[in-house]
This record gives C-alpha cells, structure tokens and sequence, in this order.
C-alpha cells in the first residue's frame, strides 16, 4: 500500500494585534515580530490597513526584495527612476531592490481604505547589490490551481498542484493564497528544506495530522523535520490564508531599517552610498515622489 504521506505540524502560533507604522498607515505585523524573528529566508510580514490619509512616502530599500500583494483597495507606487503604477484587488508587485530603489507606496485617494500583504523576503549576498527589478502581476495574470471543489489556490510564487507561477525567484520562494470552502482538506507539497508559515486571513483551519486550530490573524509557523507537504482542513467555516515558505540562506542577517546586508560594515558603507546618492542611490538626490502629496 502507498505510504501515507507524513504533514508539516504547527511549532508555533502567534496573533498579530494592529499597531501603527508607516505614516498614519496600521499594520497586523506577522513574521518581523519580537514572537517572529529569524525566519530565514523571511524578514517581514504585515497585513498593511492603510486608510486614505495614510501610506508610506519616500523611503529606500537595498539588499532584499518587496512583495507587495493587494486584498482590497488600490495602491500606487512610484519609485526614484520614475517608474509607477496601482495595483488594485488581486493584483501583485515583486519588487527586487537589490542594490538600492527610493519609493512611495500610498493609498489611492478615492479609496476608502487599502489593505493588502507585503512581504520582506532576503536575497542572497551575490543578489544584494543586484539591479532593481520589478515583476508585476495583475490579479487575472496569475494561475490558480483547483485541486477540488471550494478549494482555490493562486499560486503567486513557486508550485501548487501541478500550476506553477511564472514570477522568477532568486530566494526560492513559494507563496500561495488559498480560498477554503468549509469542509475540505487539501495537501501541499512543500520541499523538506523549506521554513514556511501559514497566515491566517479569514475563518478557521486545522493544520497537520494533530488537527493543529489556525485562526483569523495568526501566524502558525512550520515545523522543520523533513515531512514533504502540509495538510490543512476546513471544518464548518470557510477559510482565506497564505502559504509562505522559503530555503534558507543561512548567511549573517545584518538589518537596520530597510537596509538589509551580511555585515555592519556593508550596512556602514549602505547609509554612506544612501546619503552621498552613489553605488545605485544616484537617483535619490533631490527626488520627491509626486504622489505623496
Ligand atoms: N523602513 C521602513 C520603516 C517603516 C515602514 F513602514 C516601512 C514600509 O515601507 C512598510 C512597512 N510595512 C509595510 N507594509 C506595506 C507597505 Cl506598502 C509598506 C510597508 C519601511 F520600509
Ligand atoms: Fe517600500
């Protein structure tokens, strides 16, 4: 007889209170917190509630990559190169900062309130200095798999159920957001080296052989002892969440703000290239974005 396939448990679980940041804008912060620290390849995870007066003006980013992915609302970003855009409900923006990008991600202002997922996910020391790329997806140009009725899952990175995402990687990354009709079970597979986590959107599921209770603003972290895939079923609720999970870099983590290198030496030389606009901040000298007014 086939071998049942062993599931990933649940280490840990973890609410996400809102609390303010950015300017004016509230955010349920998941991985980054005190509880959440040292999820390797992952550095950041807010559910970001932004209403129309809020949002996050001008600031950088180097060494890692930004994935801005939208729930309801819209949001526009413009950068110090000039390039801007809005991305609305479903839609992505897998920003690579690499070795530096200026940006302003607000609300649009007829909007009543923007909310969304971004994501902080590290790059490796050869891709930390890299030139800025952006992968940007509308909702409709994302594949979803649907392994069963009521079970929806859009693969934004990485694989599920055969549907792969054609958003290029240089962490490999799976990032999947699955919609549960009550009374489903579904299994991921997820490579044993992967650290992952599920954030918990909407409703409730039961994760793992041990029926482990994931709930509304939770985080429910992975445990890491080789099993292949995760099972996760719904029971008399329906249930929205994410899927994120990630190999290691295993390389020294040296953060200060949304700087992001291997050493405090490189991190030295980051807020030197920052303020004297060199080595990828060239064009930060005298920019504003327009859309921050
Ligand atoms: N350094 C630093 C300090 C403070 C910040 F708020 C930010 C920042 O921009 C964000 C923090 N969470 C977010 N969620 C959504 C969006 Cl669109 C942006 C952010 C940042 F980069
Ligand atoms: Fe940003």
């Amino acid at each position: 007889a086939a071998l049942a396939r062993v599931s990933r448990s649940i280490t840990k679980s973890v609410l996400s209170r809102e609390q303010a940041e950015g300017a004016g804008a509230r955010v349920r912060r998941s991985i980054g917190r005190p509880e959440l620290r040292n999820h390797d390849p992952f550095l950041m995870l807010d559910e970001f509630n932004v209403d129309r007066n809020g949002g996050f003006p001008d600031h950088p980013h180097r060494g890692f990559e930004t994935v801005t992915y939208m729930l309801e609302g819209q949001f526009q970003h413009e950068d110090f190169a000039g390039h801007k855009g809005t991305i609305g409900p479903g839609d992505l923006q897998w920003m690579t900062a690499g070795r530096g990008i200026v940006h302003s991600e607000m609300p649009v202002k007829s909007q009543t309130r923007a909310h969304g997922l971004q994501l902080w996910i590290n790059l490796p020391r050869e891709h930390k200095m890299c030139e800025p790329q952006y992968q940007e997806l509308l909702d409709g140009q994302i594949p979803r798999a649907t392994p069963q009725d009521g079970v929806v899952v859009k693969v934004i990175a990485g694989e599920s159920h055969g549907i792969k995402s054609q958003v290029y990687t240089r962490t490999p990354t799976m990032y999947l957001d699955f919609k549960m009709d009550k009374n489903k079970t579904v299994e991921q597979t997820i490579p044993a080296s992967f650290t992952g986590f599920i954030y918990m959107l909407k409703g409730t599921t039961l994760i793992g052989d041990n029926e482990f209770v994931g709930k509304a603003h939770h985080t429910l972290t992975f445990s890491e002892d080789g099993a292949e895939m995760v099972k996760i079923q719904t029971k008399d609720e329906d249930a929205h969440f994410v899927l994120i999970a990630g190999e290691p870099l295993k390389e020294p983590i040296v953060q200060h703000g949304p700087f992001v290198m291997n050493s405090k030496e490189e991190i030295y030389d980051t807020f030197v290239d920052y303020q004297t606009n060199q080595n990828g901040f060239e064009r930060a000298r005298n920019w504003k974005s327009s859309i921050t007014a």
